[in-house]
């Protein structure tokens, strides 16, 4: 089993390039199926996510073709519109975005059948707006044996309220409404960076979708997609993760092709807290040289302060100097880290959807866990500050949503490397020393 095993107390110093955002990636690949024609995606992260999401692709028939490491044809012509679309595997079960593929069948073929999502185990996640969003545009949706399965005679626009922020539901709502007769009205719509660029990979492929990246989005349907080429914005969650890695190892970091308008409320935070901010056109670099000042977290919609870099932050405010609040408002499971850093040193008491944090001077090296994809991340943060080692287990989850997460610390000096077996742990201590 892969783990990561780390020698802390090395700053970050470098350069390092962000990939293409895994949470727009997975939509944009999704709704590539929505032509027959050929869709080229560029800047597409090659994680673990969008790799089984392309296997599952593949799987409903639509020709998938890697024209490089980041680059992908999808051409849907080959897909059978009279097969049952059925989207299941034990793959394809464990991630999120397979319910894309529900929105985006179901726009093209008026039918589509996909295993209920997983992802991360951070909370209920329930998919009740997205149903809702369906049955709003004249879809019959059912649940049985773990599959949900969605048909229409027609897909007809409406006007569709949703009375809890979500991003998976308003890009659903939209691939499906990009297809529908007449006009849908999204109200109370996410805003996220990705919502925005799905919604102009649609428009690139003929959709007439206007208002995203505000709270009202309006499609007006249309006949049918074309072809494109398109490329993905920038990862603001892989960003921020390093952003944070740089402040909290007291490093120098310039992070390359990066939207720094989509990182502010990580930046601003990050300057309140004593780390220096410099934004450039595509690039941020993150200094920081002394031991960092507490201050209380909200997390929230975008622009509010993301839950995906929630316990990233957590970890560097558990070194600071005082006692900092964390809120986690939108998923009730957030902090399964705390237990994992805990034996790392780090004094957290969780209180509903709060955590107090009591900063500490420094973290000691452990063995701990990742219990998700962000809280990985964060381990591996805290193990880069510790003194000494830590060995990280269950890094599958860490390879859900970061690209060559270890290749691009050792590439700032982090002293880290994946490893398979206790000899090849004992091994990297010989070397590091
Ligand atoms: C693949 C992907 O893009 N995942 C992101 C997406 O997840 P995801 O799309 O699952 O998150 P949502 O924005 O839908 O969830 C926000 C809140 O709405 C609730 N809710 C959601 C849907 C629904 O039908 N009913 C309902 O009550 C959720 O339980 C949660 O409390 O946005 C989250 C919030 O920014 C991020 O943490 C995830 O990284
Ligand atoms: C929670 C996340 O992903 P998912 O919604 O795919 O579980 C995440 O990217 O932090």
């Amino acid at each position: 089993m892969e783990q990561y095993v780390i020698k802390g107390g090395q700053p970050l110093e470098g350069e390092v390039t962000i990939a293409g955002a895994k949470n727009a990636a997975l939509g944009i690949l999704a709704a590539a199926v929505m032509t027959d024609q050929e869709v080229i995606i560029e800047n597409v992260p090659n994680v673990r996510d969008t790799r089984v999401l392309l296997q599952a692709i593949q799987g409903i028939g639509a020709t998938v073709r890697y024209i490089d490491e980041h680059t992908v044809s999808i051409c849907g012509a080959a897909i059978n519109p009279n097969s049952d679309l059925c989207v299941d595997d034990e793959f394809i079960r464990k991630i999120r975005a397979s319910y894309y593929l529900l929105g985006a069948l179901l726009g093209k073929y008026k039918h589509s059948q996909v295993a209920l999502p997983g992802g991360c185990d951070i909370g209920a996640r329930p998919i009740d707006l997205h149903i809702k969003g369906f049955e709003a545009l004249g879809a019959q949706v059912d649940i049985a044996n773990g599959i949900i399965s969605t048909h229409a005679e027609e897909l007809i626009g409406n006007h569709i309220y949703m009375d809890v922020t979500s991003v998976g539901a308003t890009i659903n709502i939209m691939m499906a409404a990009a297809l529908a007769t007449g006009k849908t009205t999204i109200e109370n719509a996410a805003k996220e960076p990705h919502i925005v660029d799905v919604a102009n990979f649609l428009n690139s492929m003929g959709a007439n979708i206007k208002g995203a990246g505000t709270d009202v989005i309006r499609i007006r349907g249309v006949k049918e997609l074309h072809g494109t080429t398109y490329s993905i914005i920038p990862d603001q969650i892989e960003a921020g993760t390093f952003m944070v890695a740089a402040a909290a190892t007291k490093g120098d970091v310039v992070i390359k092709n990066v939207i720094p308008k989509h990182l502010e409320a990580i930046t601003s935070k990050l300057n309140e807290i004593g780390a220096h901010v410099i934004e450039y056109d595509d690039s941020v670099r993150v200094m920081s040289d002394k031991r960092l000042k507490p201050t209380n977290i909200k997390t929230l919609p975008y622009p509010g302060f993301p839950t995906d870099m929630q316990p990233q932050m957590a970890v560097t405010l558990a070194l600071s100097n005082g006692t900092s609040i964390v809120t986690e408002s939108i998923f009730e499971n957030r902090f399964k880290y705390v237990a994992e850093l805990a034996r790392m040193g780090a004094h957290i008491r969780v209180e509903g959807n709060t955590a107090i944090i009591d900063g500490v001077e420094s973290f000691s090296g452990a063995n701990v866990a990742a219990p998700d994809l962000r809280a990985g991340a964060a381990l591996v943060i805290a193990a880069l500050v510790a003194d000494d080692f830590s060995v990280i287990s269950d890094i599958k989850y860490i390879q859900r949503g970061y690209e060559k997460f270890d290749e691009k610390i050792r590439g700032l000096g982090g002293k880290i490397e994946k490893v398979d077996t206790d000899k090849d742990i004992q091994k990297f201590k010989l070397k590091i020393g």
